[in-house]
């Protein structure tokens, strides 16, 4: 169970890079080429199903856009500010 986080303290806690979208948090990362985003976003999907938290990722041409929420709270948790930290910690 993971609380919802007010304003203060997504802004407090969101890692650099990433961006505040609502009650979603993203980032989109940036490749030199289209199966290395490819890669990150199966690297990204072994750590989101070993924490069983999972993002919503869009793979293009060079870049892959990773969306953060916590479904089940509704909004922002501790749960997706440590997901993003460790998807940061893959590249
Ligand atoms: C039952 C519930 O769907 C599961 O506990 C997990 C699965 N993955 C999840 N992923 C995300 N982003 N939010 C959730 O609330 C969530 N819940």
């Amino acid at each position: 169970m993971a609380d919802l986080l007010s304003d203060d303290e997504i802004e407090e806690r969101l890692p650099e890079e990433w961006e505040r979208d609502g009650d979603e948090i993203v980032r989109t990362y940036e490749f030199d080429a289209y199966l290395d985003g490819v890669g990150f976003a199966a690297g990204a999907g072994g750590v989101a199903q070993d924490a069983f938290h999972h993002p919503e990722m869009t793979i293009g041409w060079r870049e892959v856009e990773v969306r953060l929420t916590t479904h089940d709270e509704g909004g922002i948790t501790d749960k997706d500010i440590e997901l993003a930290e460790r998807f940061d910690d893959l590249q």
